[in-house]
């Protein structure tokens, strides 16, 4: 990959490289846009099987942070972190202080949280180093792990998509197949089967899939099974670009709402589902509960004050629907151009984020 050339095409600020030889530390920033505020997005962890394809994770995942953080009406910008490293083993206090220290060297352009692969004691950890991070255990004022959070997002999010496609939102004894399931997921299964959703799950993890089989009753697939089967729903869980030419002519849901991040593999595939007929929550959209609530601890963390936002998603979504029905247009160009018109309306030119007492975070 050109990085400058990639870099260029849409327009990022920066990508910042941190290597620690002692504690192992590979990671890379990337800060796409701080138009609206400073950077806010999440670190993972993952093992990535080359740099170049972690570079590239790190770069899509940032630009959707801005897209996120736009069409939620978050005074924010977008920025995310990887490092490359298997969170299971390779983790250990060293890293996360050393990475800490990268990001307090931004001086408040990149504030992180949590991601796939980090937990709130990976984010205490970086705390010892640097105040722009997010998400870190509540007793230090902050709002803790975001996920449940998310999943409420992305619940609600369902609703407001089962509304569209089927006419109502309620959704039980409607069939939902969940890809991974993981700390959003698990959570999203709380709700759906408190509501009588029935729930077909799959993970590459198996105690995972047991879990949710053992507590909600859940069909267990195998991963390669779960694009085809017979439900309402096709909610992706785990990571991106699972809806691509493989698997589009596999799905029988009217619906996709899930929580990963970048679910198009490209922007034609948005296409083709929207020329099928298929209801497609953008995916910035519908999992930005995470992002709005730990964004509320730059006010002074109030959970009711976040929890009033997230509930927000629903009639984000719903108009989302209406714009794509009205001008029939796919449903991630009606949620990218809400994001654009938004950032469009505070600057038509770039408007480098600088630290100012305002964005200083609150609980310290
Ligand atoms: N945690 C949040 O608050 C949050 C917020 C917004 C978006 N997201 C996105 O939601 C997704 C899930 O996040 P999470 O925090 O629940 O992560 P997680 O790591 O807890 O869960 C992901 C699950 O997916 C499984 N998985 C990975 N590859 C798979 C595959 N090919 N087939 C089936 N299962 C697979 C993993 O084993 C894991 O159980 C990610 O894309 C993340 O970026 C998370
Ligand atoms: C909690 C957030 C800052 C990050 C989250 N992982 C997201 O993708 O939205």
């Amino acid at each position: 990959m050109e990085i400058f050339t990639y870099m260029e095409e849409y327009d990022y600020e920066q990508l910042v490289f941190c290597q620690d030889k002692n504690s192992g530390l590979k990671a890379i920033i990337a800060i796409h846009d701080t138009t609206l505020g400073p950077a806010l997005g999440g670190t993972r962890m993952w093992t990535y099987n080359s740099e170049e394809e972690a570079i590239e994770d790190a770069l899509r995942l940032a630009r959707g942070m801005t897209y996120k953080n736009a069409a939620a009406g978050l005074n924010l910008g977008g920025g995310k972190t990887v490092i490359i490293g298997d969170p299971k083993k390779d983790k250990s206090p060293e890293m996360f202080r050393a990475f800490g220290r990268y990001i307090q060297s931004l001086n408040g352009r990149y504030i992180t949280a949590e991601d796939v692969g980090t937990t709130v004691q990976d984010m205490d950890l970086i705390h010892m180093e640097t105040d722009f991070v997010t998400g870190i255990s509540p007793e230090f004022g902050s709002s803790g792990n975001p996920s449940p959070v998310t999943a409420y997002g992305v619940y609600k999010g369902m609703k407001a998509a089962a509304k569209a496609a089927y006419g109502t939102d309620a959704l039980a004894g409607k069939t939902v197949a969940i890809q991974g399931v993981g700390n959003v997921a698990y959570a999203v299964c709380e709700h759906l089967h408190k509501e009588g959703a029935n729930l077909i799950v799959t993970d590459i993890n198996k105690e995972a899939v047991n879990r949710a089989v053992e507590t909600f009753g859940a069909k267990a697939v195998d991963p390669d099974d779960i694009y085809g089967v017979d439900c309402d729903i096709y909610a992706p869980c785990a990571l991106g670009a699972t809806i691509n030419d493989d698997t589009i002519p596999q799905l029988k849901a009217k619906v996709i709402a899930g929580s990963a991040n970048n679910q198009l593999k490209t922007t034609e595939h948005g296409d083709i589902i929207h020329e099928k007929g298929i209801v497609y929550a953008p995916d910035y959209v519908i999992n930005s509960g995470g992002v709005i609530n730990v964004a509320d601890e730059l006010n002074g963390y109030n959970q009711s004050r976040a929890m009033k936002k997230v509930e927000t998603i629903y009639d984000s979504l719903l108009k989302v629907f209406e714009i794509s029905k009205r001008d029939n247009i796919p449903t991630y160009v009606a949620a990218d151009r809400m994001a654009e018109e938004r950032i469009a309306s505070v600057s038509k030119s770039r408007n480098q984020f600088l630290l100012n007492g305002h964005h200083t975070l609150s609980r310290r």
